[in-house]
């Protein structure tokens, strides 16, 4: 199995790139889609959040207020600490869930979108990893365009993150989304082509067939072994 790390900065364009993936029928497990459950009413993430933030963070019907926390957290760095500290149990289990399921099924690339991926230490599980990368002024446009944000809480959000320039240095695969989507379209092909080429034999004897071809060469070799020896 071939886990493929995909990150980059906040608004760099990964949701963008992961897309293009589902397309080409690759399978992505969704860090923020999770993060999100973690968050959901009553959940054990929540219930934790809200007695360390107190009930001033949720909405009408109980549910948290999204924006309201994240403008608590991403304006300051240790009350940030504190909710990452709370719900990364959940995020990792939840991300290791969805990969199970997936290696059951018997996929053998997974691309794994986690904003986080360096941040979380996660970036040791996957090979190789991709970051899209953009220049800063686009990334801020495109921040405050796409949440119709202030450009304080869109440069607060950029700060939360590790420098997209370090993401960068420590990538196998830089997407350099700077440009139009149809240059990030053809540039995508490209790493499309490298993420599907043939599994080494460790990827292969990490997939479920690989694991169930290892089992039945065990299982064989007991059975003639037994025979050899009765
Ligand atoms: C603070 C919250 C409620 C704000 O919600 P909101 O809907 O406004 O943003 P959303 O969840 O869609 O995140 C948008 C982007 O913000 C960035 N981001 C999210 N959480 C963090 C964080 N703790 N630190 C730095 N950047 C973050 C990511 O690039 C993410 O893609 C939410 O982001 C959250 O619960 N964050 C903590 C969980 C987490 O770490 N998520 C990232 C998954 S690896
Ligand atoms: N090449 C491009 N040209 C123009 N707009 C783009 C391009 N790539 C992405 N965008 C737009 O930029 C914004 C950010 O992209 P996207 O949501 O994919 O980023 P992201 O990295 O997933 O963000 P987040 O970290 O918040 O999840 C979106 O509005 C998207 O439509």
């Amino acid at each position: 199995m071939r886990l493929v790390g995909l990150t980059g900065g906040i608004a760099s364009g990964k949701s963008t790139v992961s897309s293009m993936f589902k397309h080409n029928h690759i399978s992505v497990v969704d860090a923020d889609i999770i993060a999100r459950d973690a968050l959901k009413k009553n959940s054990g993430g929540y219930k934790k959040v809200v007695a360390a933030f107190g009930p001033d963070i949720l909405q009408d019907d109980g549910q948290v207020d999204r924006l309201k926390l994240g403008r608590i957290v991403f304006s300051d760095a240790s009350k940030r600490q504190l909710l990452n500290r709370l719900l990364a149990p959940y995020i990792s289990s939840g991300i290791f869930l969805e990969i199970f399921k997936l290696w059951i099924k018997g996929h053998k690339v997974i691309v794994l979108d986690i904003p986080l991926l360096f941040e979380a230490k996660m970036d040791k599980w996957t090979k190789p990893i991709v970051v899209v990368w953009v220049d800063p002024e686009t990334q801020l446009r495109r921040l405050m365009e796409r949440d119709n944000s202030t450009e304080e809480d869109a440069r607060n959000r950029i700060n939360a993150q590790m420098s997209l320039e370090l993401k960068k240095s420590q990538a196998d695969i830089v997407i350099d989304n700077t440009g139009s989507r149809q240059d990030l379209q053809e540039r995508f092909s490209e790493v499309l082509s490298q993420v599907k080429r043939p599994l080494t034999w460790t990827e292969f004897w990490l997939s479920r067939d690989g694991a169930l071809s290892a089992l039945l060469g065990v299982i064989i070799g007991v059975l003639a072994g037994k025979k050899l020896f009765w």
